[in-house]
């Protein structure tokens, strides 16, 4: 599904004391299947923009349409969309409730009515996308580790089979090998299903390997949306935001102005060693 905001707006606790505008005039436009990255500083409206995708939040003004029909129209199937727009909230494995991962993952597709044999086919879809192992299926989710556990609630999310998918920093709280295997299984399902996928860091580092394309937000704006190569060569805005590129954009640069002619624009560290190789010609001892 390709989603298009038209000069969204939000305010929190409008006409009070409180009132917070979370959102000003953001426009952008994300096509089916692309693997997006929304990144900012906390408060920078990151997860207000992502409860309007499903229309848990809803927009003080502007237009948020899928596949071209604004949902904010009377009679839009607000319903059916929030079974379309699957949304992984910050640790969603607080969430689980049930007697054991099995059941927790099956109880989605049971919501939405479909038969007892459905749901577990579902679920175990569900489970073998995100390579939750089976061994595990009939464990209590208290009982597994911090990364099983997201797995097996981001699970519980896809056997609902959305057609885009959003995620707020699926990999808070975990530990670095936790990260990594979230992010490569999130980057897999997107290869695998070709859903619209949302990713929402505030870390560049975590991001940079795998998105498409990243929208950045500060104070409540869209202040850049490109490919990843070009938002990091505006390194020094980022970091007058509070944000970074990663490491290997600095490294890049420093090593430029130390006389090396490397590209500056990589964004991994595999591509920088690529790069350096061929620059410093350690390919041709
Ligand atoms: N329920 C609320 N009532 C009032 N203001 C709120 C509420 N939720 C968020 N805000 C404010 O709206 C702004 C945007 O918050 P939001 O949570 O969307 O940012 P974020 O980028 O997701 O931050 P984080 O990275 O910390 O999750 C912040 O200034 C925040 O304080």
């Amino acid at each position: 599904m390709s989603i298009r905001l038209e000069h969204l707006n939000y305010v929190y606790s409008q006409g009070t004391a409180y009132e917070k505008q979370a959102l000003k005039d953001v426009s952008l436009e994300i096509p089916q299947g692309q693997f997006a990255g929304i990144i900012g500083h906390t408060g920078s409206g990151k997860s207000t923009l992502i409860q309007h995708l499903n229309g848990l939040l809803w927009a003080s003004s502007g237009a948020l349409y899928y596949d071209g029909k604004n949902i904010y129209d009377n009679g839009y199937p607000l319903r059916e969309l929030r079974s379309q727009v699957g949304l992984v909230f910050q640790y969603p494995e607080h969430q689980l409730f049930e007697v054991d991962v099995f059941t927790d993952v099956c109880f989605g597709p049971k919501n939405q009515g479909l038969s007892a044999e459905e749901c577990e086919a579902r679920a175990r879809e569900a489970l073998e996308l995100v390579g939750f192992p089976e061994k595990y299926y009939r464990q209590s989710p208290f009982e597994l580790s911090g990364g099983q556990k997201r797995r097996a609630a981001i699970a519980g999310v896809l056997a609902m089979r959305p057609r885009v998918l959003v995620l707020d920093e699926p990999t808070a709280g975990l530990d670095p090998k936790g990260r990594d295997d979230i992010l490569e299984q999130v980057a897999h399902l997107h290869a695998q299903t070709g859903m619209t996928v949302v990713l929402v860091s505030h870390s560049m580092e975590d991001i940079a390997r795998y998105v498409e394309r990243i929208i950045v937000m500060n104070r409540g704006e869209k202040m850049l949306d490109d490919t990843p190569r070009n938002v990091f060569s505006h390194y020094r805005e980022l970091e007058q935001v509070g944000l970074a590129a990663p490491q290997v954009t600095y490294m890049m640069h420093d090593l430029k102005e130390r006389g090396f002619g490397v590209r500056t624009d990589v964004t991994t560290v595999e591509e920088a060693a690529d790069e350096i190789v061929r620059a410093v010609g350690f390919g041709s001892l």
